[in-house]
């Protein structure tokens, strides 16, 4: 059976572009671009989850606005749930994991190589 994981993942929203996070360099979606967030621990709640991560991986406090929807994903390596949650900042992103960020547009979005778990995301976006 294929390891399964729960992550939460921030879009962040500002001046009505979304911040989009390249992954490194390595595992099955090395390069591809996500919105940043992480696996969430044993005892944290979804919201407690993403605060931290975007703590760790972009030193941003985070305001949670809104849930958008739970996407269930399998992957070759493993299959994940992940909920994603409309956010706003108001502090300077530090990249401290990833290995580029970009500030897109609605219908810039789809330029990106997403990781294959964000497209309905994505998708979502755009509806709105
Ligand atoms: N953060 C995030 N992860 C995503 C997205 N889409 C997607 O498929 N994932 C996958 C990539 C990872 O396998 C997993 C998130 O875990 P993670 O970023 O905390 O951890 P990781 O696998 O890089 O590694 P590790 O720190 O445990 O070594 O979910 C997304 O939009 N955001």
């Amino acid at each position: 059976m294929k390891k399964h994981i729960e992550v939460v993942a921030a879009v962040i929203k500002k001046d009505n572009k979304y911040f989009c996070a390249q992954r490194k360099d390595s595992g099955e979606l090395a390069k591809k671009w996500e919105f940043p967030g992480g696996k969430v621990e044993a005892g944290e709640t979804p919201e407690q989850a993403l605060k931290r991560e975007l703590m760790e991986e972009l030193e941003i406090d985070i305001k949670i606005n809104k849930f958008i929807m739970t996407v269930e994903h399998e992957y070759n390596s493993f299959e994940l749930t992940m909920h994603a949650f409309l956010c706003e900042t108001d502090k300077e992103i530090v990249l401290t994991e990833h290995l580029d960020s970009k500030w897109l547009l609605i219908d810039q979005l789809s330029d990106l190589d997403w990781a294959a778990a964000d497209l309905p995301i994505v998708d979502k976006l755009k509806e709105v």
